[in-house]
Order: C-alpha cells, then structure tokens, then sequence
C-alpha cells in the first residue's frame, strides 16, 4: 500500500535514479482536474465487503430483488447485476481467484486469512491483466525493478530484512502460485531470483490505494497504471485524487482527455514508457466497471512543477505530525 513508504527514511532520500514523477504540461487553476477518469488495471473488495458490495463495480449490493449473483463455482464473490458478472467472469476465473477462494485459501494460515486477502487477490488480478496486454517483461524487472510500468523499488531490501512484510509477501506469493497453476504450468523465476508473483504482489504493496467512496469505509484496493501510480508523495502536495464509480450498465467508453500531468524521469527503461504509452493512447477496456480515480489540482500549479498527492491520511494526526516532521527535516 501507499503507506508503506511512510515507515522509511525521509521523503528527499528515497527516490532512486530511475525513479518517475508527474509533471504539470501546463499551468493548472485550483479545483481543475490534471487526469482523466483512469481506469483500474486491477481491483478487489477488503473480505469484510465481499457478501455486500459488487466485486466488480463496487456498488451496494440490491437489498430488494433483482437480487445479487454470485460466482456458481466458489461463492465467494457477489454481482450487482448480469452485466457486472459477465464483465467480471473472465478475470475471476482465468486470474486464479475463484481458486484461490475455492481451494487455496484453505491452505493459509488463520492469522493470514484474518488479515484479509484483498492484496493477493488484487495481485492475481494484477498479473492476469498484465500477462493478456503484454506488460510483463522480464528484462524491466530485472533492469529497472518495475512490472507494467509499476515502481517495485525495494523487493530485495524487505525480503533481506525479513519481518512481518516479506513473511506476507513469501506466503502470499505461494499461495497465488498455487492458485494460478491452473492456466500457468511453469512460474516464472527471474535472473534475480524472484517469481512473478512476488514482484506483482510488492507491486501492489506499494502502488494500491484504498477506495473509498463517498463517506463509506475504504472497500477494497485498486491499482491504476502510471497515470496515476507514477505521482509521487508529498506531506505538502498540490494535487489530491478522489474516486467515481463508471456509470451503472454502459460499456467502457475510454475517456480522451488529455492528461495535464506527464511523466518526467531521467534514465528509465523503455518498458516503463511503454507501459506509460499503453495507458495514455488506450482504447482498451481497462477495468470495465472498476472504481475510478481523477487526480484534482488543490493549489495553483505552474508549467512543469511537480504534482504530488499525498499517500496519508492527513486526518490521522499521528500518521500526519510524524511524516511532517520527516518532511521538514530534509
Ligand atoms: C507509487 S510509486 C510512485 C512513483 C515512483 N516514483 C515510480 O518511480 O514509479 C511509490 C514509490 O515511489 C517512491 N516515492 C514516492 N514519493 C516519494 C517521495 N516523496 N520521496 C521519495 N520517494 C518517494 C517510493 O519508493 C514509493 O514506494
């Protein structure tokens, strides 16, 4: 999750050389917005909200019928409507999930499963998406550290160290490599030892953000490509993102604005442009009915500054005073 950087060093310290960031291509008004509406590379509810809102677009569940459909095969997952279903089916099946849920999970252990299991399904997800467009390279994850274009920066470092995240991390991936092993006969190791399934699942660690929509609890992960994902954080930042929902029953019609925010790095692999060019000239049906998220300037903006979001809850005093003081100490 976004907040995992918050643990760290001080904010300056930690962009590497091949680290992106989200210029502004012009200068930018309060209020306006610098992203179109992008759509999800992949999402998955939090369990708690599995049995009340739609896997697929996040909405409540009808309580009055037509009532909700689920998944036939393992139950687990919910369906507003047969159009939610019918969007959904394929990635639910073909990603693994609907086996993780009918047999994997059973494999976990409690304290796993009661920390709930949105981050490896999102990462199943993830994998699935990335595999059907091409975006899973292995050269960029070796050179650059990247999957799809998405900053994987510090795998190494949290699996060394050991601890509570990269037990997570070794369990999670096992168990998303059982689930997959239905459509994936071989997994994939790279040269620096480490499968497919960890790097997407750190990926998701670090890229994902929280949905919330309106003032209901956050629901579930999403994760977006780098038009969204390559925003760096800042305790003082000039753009903030909020969600919406795609409008109910209507196929995804890509939204063309153009983005206002561009991405600006020194040496970065091609792949991570590629992933960048994918998103930016996409017709594709990313995400058909997933959450979506805009990115909104909160102060004026002048032509190629920086646009930062912040990846806390500026709420949450403690979490906040905390970061502030790494901040301005730097
Ligand atoms: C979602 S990515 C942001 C884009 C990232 N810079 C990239 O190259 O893809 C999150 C990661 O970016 C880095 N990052 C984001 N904001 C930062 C900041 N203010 N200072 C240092 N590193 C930051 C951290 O490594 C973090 O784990």
């Amino acid at each position: 999750m976004f907040s995992l950087l918050r643990e760290t060093e001080p904010c300056s310290r930690r962009k590497g050389p091949m680290a992106m960031e989200m210029r502004a291509r012009e200068s930018v008004g309060m209020s306006e917005d610098l992203t179109r509406a992008i759509a999800p590379y992949a999402t998955a509810l939090h369990d708690a909200f599995l049995h009340s809102h739609c896997s697929s677009c996040f909405r409540k569940l009808p309580s009055q019928p037509p009532c909700a459909m689920s998944c036939m095969l393992c139950c687990s997952v919910q369906y507003c409507c047969s159009d939610c279903l019918s969007s959904d089916c394929e990635v639910h099946s073909s990603s693994g999930e609907c086996c993780f849920f009918a047999d994997h999970l059973k494999k976990a252990s409690s304290s796993y499963v009661t920390e709930g299991t949105s981050d490896v399904r999102a990462s199943l997800r993830l994998l699935y998406f990335l595999e059907m467009h091409g975006l899973v390279s292995s050269d960029s994850i070796n050179r650059s550290s990247r999957i799809g274009g998405l900053s994987t920066i510090g795998i190494r470092e949290v699996l060394e160290e050991g601890g509570e995240v990269a037990e997570r991390i070794l369990k999670g991936s096992m168990l998303m490599s059982s689930a997959r092993k239905m459509r994936t006969q071989t997994s994939v190791v790279f040269s620096n030892g480490l499968t497919v399934e960890i790097v997407a699942l750190w990926a998701v660690m670090i890229n994902s953000v929280e949905v919330q929509i309106s003032d209901e609890w956050d629901l579930g992960i999403a994760v977006y490509g780098p038009s969204f994902s390559w925003f760096n954080h800042s305790c003082f930042p000039n753009a903030s993102y909020s969600f919406v929902l795609a409008p109910p029953n209507e196929d995804y019609v890509s939204d063309k604005s153009e983005y206002r925010a561009v991405p600006a790095s020194k040496g970065v692999a091609p792949d991570a442009w590629h992933a960048w060019q994918f998103e930016e000239g996409s017709t594709h049906a990313l995400g058909k009915y997933g959450p979506r998220v805009v990115v909104r300037c909160i102060k004026p903006i002048n032509k190629g500054d920086e646009v930062c979001i912040t990846y806390i809850d500026l709420l949450q005093t403690r979490g906040f005073l905390s970061t502030l003081e790494k901040c301005v100490s730097t």
